[in-house]
């Protein structure tokens, strides 16, 4: 038995099409397979929970149609993560989706979930925040300016404009702008590998499972899916105009080069700054002043 799960308001409607075209497909018709559409923001983790807890039904696997927000939800609540997963990509940004170089037919990606030809490991995060229960990331999870720059775009109207004609990245330029002139470095103690060391200007802390985010930037161009450690992305001591212009560079990678940029590598990261700071996880933001982030030891299944 094959779930599905589909966001229909996902990429402003594009996890419905998606979803529509694939019910109409022989494929799709042949299948033993169950669907339920998300109702409201945290129900896909309601179902994740819940088909995965015994797996009554046997599962062979959960489908995912929406963007990485549900993707996100699914993954979060798996009780069993033994359980196979594939993804649709319906969203708007959809960086899982081009972390792993997922086809961009959904007909072409239901008949590799159906042949079970292509499968590949990936291994989720673990984020904690405040001592509170850990829970998983799907992408990244960034402290500090990207994190503002999120929460300001993820609030505006130019984003759910800008998402019709799916340049949905362009909103986090123009959020940018607006946040650049506002935000204040930080100072945060951060330990990684045993090793801890206080930085005094920070302007971002960033950690992938895979290159991608904000709708397609290469913030960690080197970033490979990987178990046990991850890359993290530090940039400090560097001056409001030199960061716009690092920004531009994002798209290609390139601004790794830049001298106030360090990349390094952790299995474990723990940061404590002394106010709260934004942080976004998986595109989602809010503030906190804790949080310790390592790799899920065990991998994950995703087909198609
Ligand atoms: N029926 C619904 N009505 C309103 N919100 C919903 C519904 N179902 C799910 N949601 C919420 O919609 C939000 C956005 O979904 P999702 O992230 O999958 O799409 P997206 O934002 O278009 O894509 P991406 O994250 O790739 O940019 C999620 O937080 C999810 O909880």
């Amino acid at each position: 038995m094959y779930l599905f799960i589909v966001n229909q308001v996902a990429g402003n409607g594009r996890g419905k099409r998606i979803f529509n075209k694939i019910r109409k497909s022989t494929r799709y018709q042949q299948l033993e397979s169950t669907y339920v559409f998300t109702d409201y923001e945290g129900h896909a983790e309601e179902i994740a929970r819940e088909a995965t807890k015994n797996n009554l039904v046997n599962l062979k696997a959960i489908v995912v149609i929406g963007g990485d927000g549900t993707l996100h939800e699914v993954m979060n609540r798996m009780e069993d993560i033994s359980i196979p997963l594939a993804f649709i990509p319906g969203g708007s940004g959809n960086d899982f989706a081009r972390g792993m170089n997922l086809p961009n037919n959904p007909l072409e990606i239901l008949k590799h979930i159906i042949e079970a030809d292509i499968q590949q490991s990936y291994w989720l995060g673990n984020f904690s925040l405040e001592d509170a229960e850990s829970k998983r990331f799907v992408n990244s999870i960034g402290f500090g300016f990207d994190a503002e720059i999120a929460n300001i775009a993820n609030q505006s109207w130019y984003k759910k404009v800008l998402n019709l004609f799916r340049l949905g990245s362009f909103s986090y330029a123009i959020a940018l702008i607006h946040v650049l002139f506002q935000f204040r470095p930080f100072k945060v103690e951060i330990e990684m590998n045993n090793r801890k060391r206080v930085i005094e200007q920070c302007w971002m802390i960033t950690i992938a499972n895979h290159m991608y985010y904000g709708g397609g930037m290469k913030i960690i161009p080197n970033a490979k899916i990987q178990p046990t450690t991850f890359p993290v992305l530090l940039i400090h001591r560097i001056s409001k105009w030199k960061i716009l212009g690092m920004f531009i560079t994002v798209f290609t990678g390139k601004h790794v080069n830049f001298k106030e940029v360090e990349l390094l590598e952790a299995s474990k990261v723990s940061i404590l700054t002394e106010e709260n700071i934004h942080y976004q996880v998986d595109g989602q933001t809010n503030r906190c002043s804790r949080c310790t982030v390592s790799k899920e030891s065990t991998s994950i299944q995703i087909i198609g």
